[in-house]
């Protein structure tokens, strides 16, 4: 479990994140969501050690990410936005860097790069940005760590290649994995995502399960007469509303929807919450 309380955060005199509280879970995916600037990234390196909160407390399964203990870092990997390579072969590459990760499978780095149309025998260098992105997507879901951190993960793939992360990552959680992935491309982690947090302003303003949404809000294309509206839009279709649940079924969650529904409308929203577990203001 990954455990956050109060974190604060600052760039030399800008403060980006303001008393972040959340809690990451085992057995689920989480997206992180935000726009541009929000503290996203900066989030992801707090929880995996890279930069350190001036306020509040994290610890990842009991330890604490700054003080960077080997079993810490065994356990986690991060995926950035933009990888970084030495100039060597994947082959140099796996001998160097599977040993830190003592569940690392070459079998699953080798599905998940065949699955991505890469081959083995490449040297690293020679590869365009959008396959050295996937070949580091190969190897952190074969590096097996508890907690996989992904900044991002579909920026620059081909749509073959997102379509195929889809189809590899349900391969990869388990009830022993965490996985946080920030990002924009909410259409790319449709029916992947397990929970739902989102940024404003350096704070936490909505945190639910895709479970507690699709029973709580109801995604539609018409309203039911008399229902509130929580946020509407024009689309090909007419128009899409979103109203609270009250069919006693769950409905079918559109995240962008929902993403725009917390930015313009998160107050009245997170009230239908109230008697979940999960509430974030
Ligand atoms: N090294 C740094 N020094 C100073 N300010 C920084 C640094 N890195 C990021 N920032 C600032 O901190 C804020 C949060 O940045 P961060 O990269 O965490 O946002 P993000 O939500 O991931 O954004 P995006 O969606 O654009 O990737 C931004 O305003 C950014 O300009």
């Amino acid at each position: 479990m990954i455990a956050l309380k109060e974190v604060s955060f600052t760039y030399n005199k800008t403060r980006v994140l303001e008393g972040v509280t959340e809690v990451f879970n085992p057995g689920q995916i989480y997206g992180l969501l935000g726009d541009n600037g929000v503290g996203k990234t900066t989030l992801l390196k707090l929880m995996t050690g890279l930069l350190f909160p001036q306020a509040g407390t994290i610890t990842v399964q009991g330890s604490v990410p700054q003080y960077r203990h080997p079993s810490f870092l065994r356990s986690v990997f991060f995926v950035p936005d933009t990888a970084f390579f030495p100039g060597i072969t994947i082959a140099q590459y796996v001998e160097g860097y599977a040993p830190f990760y003592p569940q690392f499978s070459k079998k699953q780095f080798i599905h998940c790069l065949t699955a991505f149309n890469i081959g083995y025998d490449n040297d690293i260098e020679a590869l365009s940005f959008g396959q050295k992105k996937k070949l580091l997507l190969s190897f952190a879901l074969a590096a097996n760590t508890p907690y996989l951190f992904l900044d991002e993960p579909t920026n620059g793939l081909d749509i073959l290649s997102r379509a195929a992360f889809k189809e590899l990552l349900p391969g990869y959680i388990d009830e022993t994995k965490c996985v946080i992935i920030s990002t924009h491309q909410v259409n790319d982690l449709s029916n992947l995502l397990d929970h739902v947090s989102i940024l404003r302003k350096g704070r936490l303003i909505f945190s639910q399960s895709i479970e507690a949404i699709s029973r709580q809000l109801l995604f539609g294309n018409e309203a039911a007469p008399g229902a509130e509206i929580l946020f509407a839009e024009d689309n090909l279709r007419g128009r899409a509303t979103l109203t609270g649940n009250n069919s006693g079924y769950p409905s079918g969650v559109n995240l962008e929807m929902l993403y725009k529904a917390v930015m313009t409308n998160g107050e009245k929203i997170n009230q239908l919450f109230a008697h979940t577990q999960n509430i974030a203001i």
